[in-house]
C-alpha cells in the first residue's frame, strides 16, 4: 500500500473518526499523530509494545515511542512522505486495540 500524505482536512476528518472509537484522544502534536498511553504497571505497558512490535514490524511501519513505568507515548508520522498518511490513523487504530 503507498502512502500518500494526508491533506489538512483529510487529517481532521480522519481524527474525528478515530477518537469516536477511544476515550483517549489522539492529537497531532509537532505533525505527527500523538496519543500517551496509561496502563496500571508496566508489565501492561510493555505487553501493550510488545504485541504493537509484531504488528509494526508486519507492516513495515514503525512509530515514535518512549516508555516511562506504565506510560506510553506514541508519535506516527510517515517518514516516506513527510506526513501524517492512512498508514498512521490504521496503525493508530490498531494500538487503541491492543491497548483493551
Ligand atoms: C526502508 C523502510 O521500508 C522504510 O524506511 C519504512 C520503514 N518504516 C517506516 N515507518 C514510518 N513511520 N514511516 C515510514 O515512512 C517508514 N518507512
Amino acid at each position: 500500500m503507498t502512502a500518500h500524505k494526508l491533506s489538512e482536512l483529510g487529517v481532521s476528518n480522519a481524527l474525528k473518526s478515530l477518537n469516536s472509537e477511544t476515550v483517549s484522544p489522539w492529537v497531532i502534536e509537532d505533525g505527527k499523530l500523538t496519543k500517551l498511553f496509561q496502563f496500571k504497571d508496566f508489565q501492561h505497558a510493555f505487553g501493550f509494545m510488545t504485541m504493537s512490535a509484531l504488528y509494526v514490524e508486519k507492516k513495515n511501519h514503525h512509530p515514535e515511542w518512549s516508555n516511562t513505568y506504565n506510560k506510553v507515548k506514541v508519535q506516527l508520522i510517515t517518514h516516506d512522505v513527510g506526513g501524517v498518511s492512512e498508514k498512521d490513523f490504521d496503525l493508530a487504530k490498531r494500538m487503541d486495540r491492543f491497548a483493551g
